[in-house]
């Protein structure tokens, strides 16, 4: 599945739910066992959350953009498919946790690259869910220094840490990703799937406790006014980055 959303495939509430649908049509289809996720973008894979989602709308606008974000991460978490990411690209945030929430990544070596869950730069906090799935990566250590300093990190420094799994040269990423894939579909399904759920399930059902009161503290922490302006800030400093 190849992200094709430019500039920088920002995740807007159409891009998660054409993700959502095009993932459930795989995820019932039989003949689908696996699924490399990459993008279409040159040297962006995602550059995570819209923030234009975030900033200036309804609270029920908020609600829905929120409820999109939780049901992509609940389907590619719980994927029986083998998910691998092909980093190709810069990786913020919520494009970050796309990668972390895949079984295996391999992020193109280019050391201009970078990724990591950099929230805390923008003034706002990673969601518990996000942490989690950081820490079953890295480990916590690592994940509470990153998480605190909202570090992006670049490719080299990515795979340091464990937070990507290996580093190729662009060129060979396709190559490299198929070459993995073959690797875990060797195995028999039912015992990699029946694994992969022991591995993860806490998490998951960690969200789906409190998937509601999870939206509702997004909405009420979106909405004050100090992330209001941090938010405005942010994009207004992305823009004069150009100029
Ligand atoms: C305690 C309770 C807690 C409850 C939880 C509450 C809150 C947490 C909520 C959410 C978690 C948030 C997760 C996120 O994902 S937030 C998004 C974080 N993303 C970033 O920080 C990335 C920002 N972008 C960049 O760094 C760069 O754009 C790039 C990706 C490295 C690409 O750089 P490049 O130079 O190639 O492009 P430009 O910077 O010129 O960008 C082109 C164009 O796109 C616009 N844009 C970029 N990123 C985004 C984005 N994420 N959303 C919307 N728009 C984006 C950018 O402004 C430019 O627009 P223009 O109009 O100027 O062309």
């Amino acid at each position: 599945m190849k992200f094709k959303s430019p500039p920088v495939n920002s995740l807007s509430l159409d891009f998660l739910t054409e993700f959502c649908i095009s993932l459930e049509k795989l995820e019932n289809d039989r003949a689908c066992r696996g699924v490399i996720l990459t993008s279409a973008v040159p040297k962006i894979f995602s550059s995570g959350l819209d923030i234009t989602e975030m900033c200036g709308k309804s609270t029920e606008h908020y609600a829905e953009f929120w409820r999109a974000v939780q049901e992509m991460w609940l389907r590619l978490y719980s994927s029986n498919m083998v998910t691998v990411a092909a980093v190709n690209g810069s990786s913020p945030a919520g494009g970050c946790l796309i990668a972390l929430t895949c079984d295996y990544r391999i992020m193109a070596e280019n050391p201009k690259f970078s990724i990591g869950l950099n929230e805390a730069q923008l003034g706002i906090v990673a969601p518990f869910w996000f942490k989690d799935t950081f820490v079953n990566v890295v480990g916590h250590r690592v994940a509470e220094r990153s998480l605190q300093l909202g570090s992006l990190h670049s490719a080299p420094e990515a795979h340091r840490i464990g937070l990507v799994d290996e580093l190729v040269p662009e060129e060979k990423l396709k190559d490299r990703a198929t070459a993995v894939m073959q690797q875990w579909l060797a195995l028999p399904d039912h015992a990699r799937q029946l694994t992969k759920t022991m591995m993860r399930k806490a998490v998951l059902d960690r969200l789906v406790a409190h998937r509601e009161e999870d939206v509702q503290n997004f909405i009420s922490f979106i909405s004050k006014e100090s992330i209001q302006k941090s938010l405005r800030m942010y994009m207004e400093m992305l823009k004069k980055k150009k100029s």
